[in-house]
């Protein structure tokens, strides 16, 4: 019997669906042991409260964490130290597919039919060797027997299968988390309704503001499409019960949370996998980990969403292929695998040398240029050339690391020969060339949002990150030196716009916790009709004016540039062929914009940027408060930051 939540009631958008939720069993990182609680999993305060190998941030966690429990066969793995601490609630029964409610899938987890398959088994084999060789230590035995085997598979694919990452407020791993029932019955999908937060505090007692469980199980049968129940599990009470007296223990609490306006009897659905993935990417991500193929509505219809053809979209020129060409689609797939291994491969070079000079280089030549003549394994190849749409997953992947590679190399530059005026400039330079990056990933992921509503946590950080990255740049003190900049504070410290009504919004918001579904989309027309017709294409041109990829984008927000070449359904791949042996994308010399006279780009542009950046921060902010409750850290961050007036003056 497979289980799903569902909805008790019709639910707004941006609505608490779950009080604050207890796991039964949870570990950090092996790297983080020495920073976080262990028990809570917050920062450590100065003096931590040691009891070896743990550290904890107060005397309730040390109390409450039974990690007497350690043994040094499962130290170095969170999902094995996990497994331990819920064997030590929960004994599995080896004929049920279950631990503690939470299917184990430990079936499928084993099976192996291909070489990737057989590397995760083997890893589940020696993790489930060494879970066996603690249990039974720590319960005096000698030797593993079968049972206990058995009992240490259950327990470690039951964590692989429920487990959830915790993240903290800057989004960085901790540690794994597994939850009871009412998260843990929630499947996925990749245009999820709802999404979650954590809460990384000692406390361990619930506010009186948390929200009642407003979802509760349902069972089916087989497949989804073979549901047996179309109502709500008549367990209701029972488990709102169990789960009310669950919910008092400690650990990292979870709340999920609607991002969609959701009908009661609904089923919930959160993302198991990164969404802004290409179809094929978040099919191997779900099997690789889960073992099953998603069919949500996403995945299931013919031909792909506008979203999907977006993110996967390639161009293919140089050749004559026909609809019927068979060539076609191993060329595709071809140069879709080099493109994929060519990113990847530069990401993770910087990645590991901190090199971002040679990363900016090669992956703005992909941008530009794309890959040419290097399908050397496909026969008759003539000058074949490879082109990321703006939309692709990989562009996308790009202009995430471009935006971060230029910050670090304005800030290296400033680290060692900050006094230089030649210096000054060039990291200036980068500095702008980083917020152009930010700016261009929120807005053509934005453009990806207005097809797909379930994109809005992605969006929420994209959006907050421009922001930053717009207000860093004007309040740069290098303005002064380079541009006689003469501004006063009086000029730039108003943050309300007098176009606009966001900021009433995001700060009314924050204020009563209450927002609905027009009023959003209000903000958000109102938003992108202020930034559109002003701001952006004032300053665009200044922005990019130091990067020649930038540079033949003649304005992040006029979506002609991005549109998709399948702006319909119709994707047959023939066609599209054809189309796109004459698409070169935006990189044609006749597309490049004026450059502007930084001399003229003087105090104008600073204004504007100021202006642009504090729209960008209050929307993030909206985002962020929808998707993570007005309270949540990113949230705050933002009306901290247009709340001090000290980030505000120039
Ligand atoms: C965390 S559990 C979700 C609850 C689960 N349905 C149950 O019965 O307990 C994760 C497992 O649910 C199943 N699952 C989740 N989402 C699914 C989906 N969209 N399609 C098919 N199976 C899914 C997979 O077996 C996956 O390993």
């Amino acid at each position: 019997m497979e289980m799903e939540m569902r909805s008790m009631e019709d639910t707004e958008i941006a609505t608490d669906m779950t009080p604050s939720l207890v796991p039964l069993t949870f570990s950090l990182h092996h790297s983080n042991l020495h920073t976080h609680c262990s028990s809570c999993f917050s920062l450590l305060p100065l003096s931590p409260i040691p009891i070896t190998p743990f550290l904890y941030c107060s005397p309730p966690c040390s109390a409450a964490h039974p990690f007497l429990l350690h043994h040094p066969a499962v130290s170095h793995s969170s999902d094995l130290r996990a497994a331990l601490l819920l064997l030590s609630h929960h004994r599995p029964s080896v004929t049920s597919s279950r631990v503690a409610g939470l299917l184990s899938n430990r079936h499928k987890l084993t099976c192996h039919n291909n070489s990737d398959e057989d590397e995760v088994s083997e890893r589940i084999s020696s993790g489930v060797r060494a879970l066996a060789t603690a249990i039974t230590e720590l319960r005096g035995e000698l030797e593993p027997d079968d049972a206990v085997l058995e009992e240490a598979e259950c327990a470690l694919c039951a964590v692989l299968t429920n487990a959830v990452e915790v993240q903290d407020k800057e989004g960085r791993a901790l540690g794994i988390a597994v939850y009871g029932p009412a998260f843990s019955w929630i499947n996925h999908s990749c245009s999820p309704n709802a999404c979650y937060r954590f809460i990384l505090s000692p406390s361990s007692s619930s506010s009186s503001q948390e929200s009642k469980l407003r979802i509760a199980p349902s069972s089916f049968r087989g497949s989804p499409d073979s549901r047996i129940d179309s109502g709500l599990c008549t367990i209701t009470n029972h488990f709102q019960k169990e789960e009310e007296e669950q919910n008092q223990g400690y650990g990292p609490r979870l709340i999920v949370r609607s991002i969609k306006r959701i009908k009661k009897g609904q089923e919930i659905t959160i993302a198991y996998t990164d969404l802004l993935q290409s179809k094929a990417m978040r099919q191997l991500d779900l099997w690789s980990k889960y073992r099953f193929i998603c069919c949500c509505m996403r995945c299931s219809v013919v031909p792909f969403t506008y979203v999907d053809h977006a993110l996967q979209e390639i161009s293919v020129s140089g050749c004559d292929f026909t609809s019927s060409s068979s060539s076609y689609n191993l060329v595709r797939d071809t140069a879709e695998r080099r493109l994929n291994d060519s990113v990847d491969d530069i990401i993770s070079e910087y990645l590991m040398a901190g090199d971002p000079e040679p990363c900016c280089e090669k992956l703005e030549k992909i941008l530009m240029q794309g890959l040419c003549d290097e399908l050397d394994n496909v026969e008759e190849t003539p000058h074949y050339k490879f082109m990321l749409h703006p939309l692709h997953y990989l562009s996308l992947n790009a202009y995430t690391t471009l935006a971060s590679a230029y910050k670090v190399r304005a800030s290296d530059i400033l680290s060692t020969t900050s006094t230089i005026y030649q210096n000054q400039l060039e990291a200036f330079d980068m500095s702008r060339t980083s917020a152009a990056y930010s700016l261009l990933l929120a807005t053509t992921a934005h453009h990806l949002f207005n097809s797909e509503s379930s994109l809005i946590a992605s969006l929420a950080n994209f959006w907050t990150g421009a922001g930053e990255s717009l207000l860093y740049l004007a309040r740069s003190s290098e303005w002064s030196k380079f541009f006689k900049s003469s501004l006063v504070a009086s000029s730039v410290s108003k943050v309300k716009c007098s176009k606009c009504s966001l900021m009433d919004t995001f700060r009314a918001y924050i204020c009563n916790g209450k927002i609905r579904n027009d009023d959003f989309e209000n903000a958000s027309n109102e938003f992108l009709d202020c930034i559109s017709h002003d701001s952006t294409q004032k300053v665009w041109s200044f922005l990019v004016n130091g990067c020649r990829f930038l540079r033949s984008i003649k304005d992040p927000m006029d979506s002609g540039w991005l549109v998709s070449t399948s702006n319909s359904r119709a994707t047959d791949p023939g066609a599209l062929a054809k189309k796109k042996s004459e698409v070169c994308y935006l990189h044609e010399s006749g597309n490049s914009i004026q450059t502007c006279e930084e001399q003229t780009c003087n105090e104008n542009a600073r204004v504007h940027i100021f202006e642009l950046g504090v729209h960008c921060l209050a929307y993030g902010g909206l985002l962020a408060a929808i998707c993570y409750g007005h309270h949540s850290h990113l949230a705050s961050y933002v009306e901290q930051i247009l709340d001090d007036k000290n980030n505000l003056i120039l």
